[in-house]
């Protein structure tokens, strides 16, 4: 590559309008995000906020732990049971670290609350949450747990929006801005770089983005399709970067990203540091916690010092009755007291100024005490995931980015539908793709997830066919896995289990959200199948695009205790994963013939690569192939995998 030769295209927005068209849109967001909570008028009663998703009612605390820097986990499930086991959790809206509020069951909207904690682990039929301090009564009632509305994230938006607008004059990234809106064409070094890579195991594809992300002077795109390696690729980029003395800024949207680098990064030789709430981090990288390094700090011991000198003037003064003493000492004690302050800062300072690499969310970048800092580099994965302005608040902080990511799986979900029909859900990765295309994207080609056969449909449909099967999972089967036996089940890599003319039509919940509940029995059953073949219930997954569908899998799957660890959820919740079976509900069976979201190519891309060894498609081929992407899919099935009908599951 040559760079500095092309002229940006002309669909690039300017600063101006990025900032007049997203500022109402993210006071749109807030408001849907407001209006589905619990505390809006809209939602003024409980049973309302539960079937939105914003509340759980009904709970019972079932355990308690301490843990996490001094914080309680309580875990609460459902205090309804069928055959003495607890139900799942009705379909809901939390996620892990939303931020929660423990009620009693009955208690007053808006009256106060037993306690505010952090969601820290969430299975089907248990949420457990972190709290500062434990609640000290009312936990043997019945509960609920309210979601709030986490207005901090929309306020540093905000702020990065104001920001943006000043930083194209003065800051870190002034240069860097008028390249991403276009008005200012990428450059690279004129002599590609070259270097020796920290992963023996790197392929072609690999080491020629890393090499281009070396040479890019301003912005690169690293696209990584399923199973690709984006994330090896990306610690291999930050590995070579503190080599030659860079100083990074590495963020995601979601912490378990984050966590996923830090993970990686920590096995090397690195000095990085992770900010964020320790109840949000994964317990393997909490010594990587900037709290932990802190507290190992010089500062950290001399401001511990100052505090029990602290104690005991605090002590003497108490003993004191001369008046002149007593205004000494309290003299003194605020002398201390501005000293412990400073050094306390000072403990977080050295330890930020010290890293090579200090890792955190996109909205954790916009913290304090990353104010006084500027980074050479700023590295964004899971870019194509998250929304342009929560990519600013880390972008405005250094002179040259890196964002990895793919724009054709899920993008960030958007709540407003009217933000989202305005552009909010557009990503800067899939902007910047589009003003300067091959200029500053290269794509990893070489795939390590999938057989062959399950992923030639997503590279023929998506990338063009560039991406090829790694030989070693190329042809991989269930088969080849420990202890499963040849089946009729195990056999084949593709399965389409067709539900047309079973009288399996789809139905609503009262929340509107589809469902289909022969097809999630047939579901069901090809997973008891596999299992009585050997696969181990965990190595399944069962995704579907309707979250009431999600609910009543995971009912079915609370009968059986063989069924414990096979996980279900919807498709955007599974993004980023994968398991060597998935089994995909479509769920839609109409006379009508609609298919609603299913037809996004996105949500169908990111169903069918999460799986290894066996991808099984149930659903009605008349309906959906009523699309013609859905059709091509159907086709791609039946010619190269194997097809049943429902009806050979029946009475299983
Ligand atoms: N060059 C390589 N040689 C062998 N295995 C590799 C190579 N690159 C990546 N892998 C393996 O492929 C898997 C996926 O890698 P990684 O987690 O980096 O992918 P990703 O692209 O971030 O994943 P996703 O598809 O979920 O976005 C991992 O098990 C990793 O060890």
């Amino acid at each position: 590559m040559d760079g500095g030769k092309t002229k940006p295209q002309s669909q690039s927005i300017t600063l101006e309008q990025f900032i007049s068209i997203t500022s109402p849109l993210i006071d749109l967001e807030k408001e849907a995000e407001i209006s589905a909570s619990i505390t809006s008028g809209a939602s003024r009663n409980l049973d309302t906020a539960q079937k939105r998703g914003s509340a759980i009612l009904n709970l019972k605390c079932v355990d308690a732990q301490t843990g996490l820097m001094g914080k309680t986990l309580l875990e609460f499930q459902s205090t309804k049971t069928e055959n003495s086991n607890a139900l799942p959790l009705p379909p809901h809206k939390f996620g892990t670290h939303d931020v929660v509020v423990l009620r009693p069951n009955k208690a007053d909207l808006g009256s106060s609350a037993l306690g505010q904690g952090v969601v820290y682990r969430l299975k089907d039929s248990s949420i457990t949450v972190a709290f500062d301090d434990v609640p000290e009564d009312g936990l043997n009632s019945p509960l609920r747990l309210e979601k709030l509305t986490n207005e901090v994230t929309y306020r540093r938006m905000k702020d990065a929006l104001i920001q943006l607008s000043k930083g194209v004059h003065k800051g870190p990234a002034s240069d860097l801005i008028p390249v991403l809106f276009g008005e200012r064409a990428p450059t690279v070094a004129k002599k590609e770089v070259t270097f020796s890579p920290f992963n023996k195991n790197l392929d072609h594809s690999q080491k020629d983005a890393i090499s281009k992300a070396l040479s890019s002077k301003n912005v690169f795109l690293l696209h990584g399709p399923p199973g690709t390696g984006k994330t090896t690729t990306v610690v291999e980029i930050i590995l070579q970067e503190v080599k030659r003395g860079s100083k990074i800024l590495a963020c995601a949207a979601s912490n378990i990203a984050v966590d996923n680098i830090v993970e990686r990064l920590a096995r090397q030789r690195v000095k990085l540091v992770r900010l964020g709430h320790p109840a949000r981090l994964l317990p393997q990288v909490l010594e990587s916690a900037l709290d932990a390094q802190v507290l190992r700090g010089d500062n950290s011991a001399l401001a511990n010092d100052i505090r029990k000198e602290m104690k005991a003037l605090n002590g003497k003064l108490l003993r004191t009755k001369d008046k002149n003493t007593r205004r000494e000492i309290q003299k003194e004690l605020r002398i201390l007291s501005k000293e412990e302050r400073k050094r306390q800062q000072l403990a977080v300072t050295d330890v930020i100024k010290n890293a090579d690499v200090v890792l955190t969310t996109l909205t954790g970048a916009s913290s304090r005490k990353l104010d006084h800092t500027s980074f050479d580099l700023v590295i964004i994965d899971e870019a194509a995931q998250a929304l342009e302005i929560a990519c600013w608040i880390a972008l405005l902080k250094g002179s040259r980015c890196i964002l990895a990511g793919d724009h054709l799986q899920l993008p960030p979900t958007i709540q407003s539908a009217e933000a989202e029909k305005k552009g909010l859900g557009r990503t800067l990765f899939e902007r910047l793709a589009d003003i300067y295309g091959n200029e500053v994207v290269s794509m990893l080609t070489v795939q390590y997830r999938m057989h062959e056969r399950i992923m030639d449909w997503s590279s023929k449909e998506l990338y063009n066919s560039k991406v090829k099967a790694h030989p070693s999972v190329a042809a991989h089967m269930l088969l080849d896995l420990e202890d499963v036996k040849k089946t009729s089940s195990t056999e084949s890599t593709l399965l389409l289990i067709d539900i047309a003319g079973c009288d399996m039509e789809e139905k609503k919940d009262e929340e509107e959200s589809t469902m289909n509940e022969g097809e999630a029995d047939v579901a069901i059953a090809h997973a008891k199948r596999l299992i009585q073949s050997g696969v181990q219930a965990s190595d399944i997954g069962i995704i579907t695009p309707y979250a009431a569908q999600v609910f009543i899998l995971k009912k079915l799957k609370s009968n059986e205790e063989k069924l414990k660890d096979l996980e279900i959820s919807t498709v955007d919740g599974f993004q980023g994963r994968e398991k060597e079976a998935i089994i995909i509900s479509m769920v839609r069976s109409n006379s009508k013939k609609e298919v609603g979201f299913l037809s996004d190519h996105r949500r169908m891309n990111v169903a069918v690569t999460r799986a290894r060894r066996q991808c099984c498609l149930v659903c009605d081929t008349e309906t959906v192939s009523n699309d013609a992407f859905l059709k091509r899919l159907i086709e791609y099935f039946e010619e190269h995998g194997e097809y049943l009908s429902a009806s050979e599951y029946s009475n299983e």
